[in-house]
């Protein structure tokens, strides 16, 4: 497809529900030009959302574009019930707009959100701000809608309001993208490979309601000195006509982290690149850093796991998707910090620490936050090295699988893993042969050490990364 193609035409969500999968829902796949679960629309400016009301919440018929051409005059979709309270659509003019239905089923209740991705469903009680009374019918992402106040031991103090500096970047002329494919679709934003200025690059669109998405993830980006191997370079931004935002970001040859590791097998010096890489990465991203008058703070991913980590072509990780990151601004003096993400945090389920899970965190502070990433480390290292040939010498190396699916399923659901690793304090299988390689018992430490229960007993991603350093020079060929 082309650019100009693909920039002016409308890009609405696809997804038809298959247990009620008729002739009429069928009409939606043939009025646009289907790529995973995003569809381009050929005939119309309106995308559509059909919802069937089971046991009082929307579910998913049908996200499509609309079949023909007609009035859709609001960039939201907001619903419309339709045949008795059963069935509720919406209509919106912005791209991907159908991905998120706002839907008041009684105008006493509170308000319903309704969002999708990747198939899922998330119900978002916007009135209710607890942790604990969040409505979660997905197993892989949920939103938090408010900080859990119980304190974190060791903390920095949040205090007043400071000015925060950001690097001024210039907007990119959109004429000057030429879009090529769609290479993912998260939960706000799709991306797409394109070229800019003779290069390869990432394009993150954000359709028109989700800019406060777009502006999170684009003020990491902006922060000073941020410029570093491990996190994704972040070339500008721009903002296309029906009012969506582009983020324009290096192209990382072999996509996520998650897909490198279902398709490739390692040997042992690759995987050690990917961990040091991805490690440092973090580091760096966790690092309060002072050069003349530039300041980058601290930085918390908020929400690392393998979708979020990108492969280059040298087979080094990036860092990537800071849309729930927290950068902890610098105030008054060095123990003093501003957080900037104010009441909603986002994370992938299985990579939520017990703390986190069990809500006995404050998700306001600072050091809280940078140890949840590094749980969220050490899982990602265990996945690395779960497709390390050299590591299954002689037997065959299992198919890459997601943390906890091999112990809890693939359907991992908040209450399995609150029992399992909160409860029963128990984590991702270690293969017990790796106790008789020589570096085993080194990999199993870290593990451990990354994945500990009590959060101030976790490493550093600094030390995470000087551990791999001697893992390299004691046990390398
Ligand atoms: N720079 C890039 N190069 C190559 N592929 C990329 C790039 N950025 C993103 N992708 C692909 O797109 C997917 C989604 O990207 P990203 O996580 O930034 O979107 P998102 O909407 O913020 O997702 P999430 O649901 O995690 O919030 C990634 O998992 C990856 O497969």
């Amino acid at each position: 497809m082309s650019n100009q193609f693909l920039l002016q035409k409308r890009w609405c969500v696809f997804q038809v529900n298959r247990t009620t999968n008729t002739q009429q829902n069928y009409k939606y796949t043939t009025v646009g030009n289907v790529s995973g679960s995003v569809q381009v629309c050929e005939n119309t400016h309106c995308c559509v959302g059909y919802f069937l009301i089971i046991n009082g919440r929307p579910e998913v018929d049908v996200l499509a574009c609309d079949v023909a051409e007609k009035s859709c005059p609001d960039a939201t979709c907001k619903a419309q019930t339709l045949l008795n309270s059963h069935v509720i659509k919406c209509v919106c003019n912005t791209d991907l707009c159908n991905s998120n239905v706002t839907w008041a089923p009684h105008s006493e209740q509170p308000r319903l959100t309704s969002s999708y991705s990747e198939g899922m469903i998330i119900i978002i009680l916007l009135s209710s701000r607890r942790l604990s009374s969040f409505e979660l019918q997905d197993s892989s992402t949920f939103i938090i809608l408010e900080e859990n106040q119980q304190a974190c031991p060791r903390d920095y103090s949040v205090s007043t309001l400071c000015s925060c500096q950001t690097t001024k970047t210039s907007e990119i002329d959109v004429d000057d993208i030429e879009l090529q494919r769609i290479v993912g679709c998260g939960y706000f934003a799709t991306v797409c490979q394109g070229k800019y200025q003779g290069s390869m690059v990432a394009v993150k669109v954000f359709p028109a309601g989700w800019e406060h998405k777009f502006t999170a993830e684009k003020e990491v980006y902006e922060l000073p000195l941020m410029k570093h191997a491990g996190i994704l370079h972040f070339l500008g931004t721009g903002r296309k006509p029906d009012g969506s935002w582009l983020i324009l970001l290096q192209f990382a040859e072999h996509g996520s982290l998650h897909s490198f590791l279902c398709e490739h097998t390692t040997n042992w010096m690759l995987s050690l690149k990917l961990c040091q890489s991805l490690s440092q990465g973090l580091s760096y991203l966790h690092s309060d850093l002072r050069n003349y008058d530039e300041h980058k703070p601290p930085v918390a991913h908020g929400d690392l796991s393998s979708s979020n980590v990108l492969v280059r072509a040298d087979g080094t990780c990036v860092l990537c998707d800071f849309g729930c990151s927290t950068i902890l601004r610098s105030c008054s003096g060095p123990h003093s910090w501003q957080s900037s993400t104010a009441n909603m945090k986002l994370g992938t389920l299985c990579y939520m620490p017990p703390e986190f899970l069990e809500g006995s965190v404050n998700l306001g502070s600072s050091l809280c936050l940078m140890q949840g990433d590094i749980y969220a480390l050490g899982l990602l290292l265990w996945e690395i090295w779960m497709r390390c040939s050299d590591l299954f010498e002689g037997s065959i190396v299992p198919e890459h699988l997601l943390p906890y699916e091999s112990e809890l399923g693939g359907n991992v659901t908040l209450e399995s893993l609150i029992t399992y690793v909160s409860n029963m304090d128990k984590r991702l299988s270690i293969p017990e042969h790796w106790g008789l390689l020589p570096q085993g018992s080194a990999l199993q430490e870290l593990l451990t050490d990354c994945w500990d229960c009590d959060p101030d007993a976790r490493l550093t991603a600094q030390c995470v990364a000087d551990r791999l350093v001697s893992l390299q020079s004691c046990f390398s060929p």
